[in-house]
């Protein structure tokens, strides 16, 4: 049976007020879950440096859910053509990357000999497993299909990268504002399938380097495609010490993913997220 009105209000009522108090006694701690948050270095050898090694990992992975936050946001503001407000969360997400970029210099710290002393601990986990990793690729544009397989038992994250990886990118987006913008854009590029790691196409090129000739006419996506850059700049800065991170040390050992270690992380840096946005450099 439906509630009259006033029984409604009533439970309204005490419902805030229940909010209320706790508000009124709720503690920072609380607030923050740090009883969660600060219970979870589990160190598996008991060795000193291990407690580093999970440390950087998991504000690694913290500062990666905000840098998800941001991004998602800034592609859903680009295609609903709010570009001053992507452009915001853009520089913000720039910003998370430079922080991530820091911990490599405290990780840094820990030499070889320290490191193999619990490298042993970590079985065959390895990065490679970071699904939060995964979904900033995909909301880049780089789609790998074998990354869907590693999470197959896992039905919650499998659904949320299989979206991810079906979804358009931020150069998709970015491609979709230049054709709003009146340029002429090849078709077949906007309803395309984004599962199929876009690798250039000429009327992008042409509308791009159109863009940077005359940057006062086109000033806001001018802005957007040096957001991009910055994006990708930061990311490959990140793969760039990530590998020299790991070369100075574990060497060139075969990594605990199963791959030849260095040598997979220096190919991977061949990848270009933004291809035309880095070739208008040359032809500019
Ligand atoms: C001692 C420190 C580290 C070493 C020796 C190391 C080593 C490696 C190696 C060898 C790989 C290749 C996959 C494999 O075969 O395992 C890899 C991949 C990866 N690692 Fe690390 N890593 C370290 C720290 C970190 C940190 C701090 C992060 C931050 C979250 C991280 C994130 C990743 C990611 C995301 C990948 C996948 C890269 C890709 O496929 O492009 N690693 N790591
Ligand atoms: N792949 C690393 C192991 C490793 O770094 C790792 C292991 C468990 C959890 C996170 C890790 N970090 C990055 O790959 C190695 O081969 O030593």
């Amino acid at each position: 049976m439906p509630k009259k009105i006033s029984e409604l209000k009533e439970s309204l009522r005490s419902e805030q007020s229940i909010h209320t108090d706790f508000r009124e006694t709720m503690t920072y701690g609380e607030y923050l879950s740090l009883d969660r948050i600060l219970s979870s270095q589990n160190r598996l050898s008991g060795h000193h440096d291990e407690m580093l090694f999970i440390v950087i990992h998991q504000v690694s992975e913290l500062w990666m859910k905000l840098l998800l936050h941001e991004l998602t946001a800034a592609i859903d503001e680009i295609n609903a053509g709010e570009l001053q407000s992507a452009f915001k969360k853009l520089a913000r997400v720039s910003k998370i990357q430079s922080q991530i970029i820091g911990a490599w210099d405290v990780l840094a710290t820990m030499t070889p000999a320290e490191y193999l002393e619990f490298r042993g601990s970590l079985g065959r986990a390895s990065g490679f497993q970071s699904h939060q990793y995964r979904l900033i690729e995909f909301a880049l544009g780089y789609k790998s299909d074998y990354i869907l397989k590693i999470y197959e038992k896992d039905p919650d994250i499998h659904r949320e990268l299989e979206q991810a990886y079906k979804a358009p990118g931020i150069y998709d987006a970015a491609i979709g504002a230049l054709s709003r913008g009146g340029f002429a854009i090849n078709p077949d590029l906007l309803d395309r399938d984004f599962t199929i790691i876009y690798d250039g196409d000429p009327t992008v090129a042409a509308a791009w380097e159109e863009v940077y000739r005359d940057t006062e006419r086109h000033w806001e996506l001018y802005q957007l495609a040096e957001k991009l850059v910055d994006v990708e700049d930061w990311l490959q800065q990140w793969r760039f010490r990530h590998m020299k991170t790991v070369e100075r040390i574990i060497g060139f050992r075969q990594g605990t993913g199963g791959s030849s270690g260095v040598a997979y992380l220096r190919n991977v840096l061949d990848h270009r997220f933004f291809p035309e946005l880095w070739n208008l450099r040359t032809t500019l």
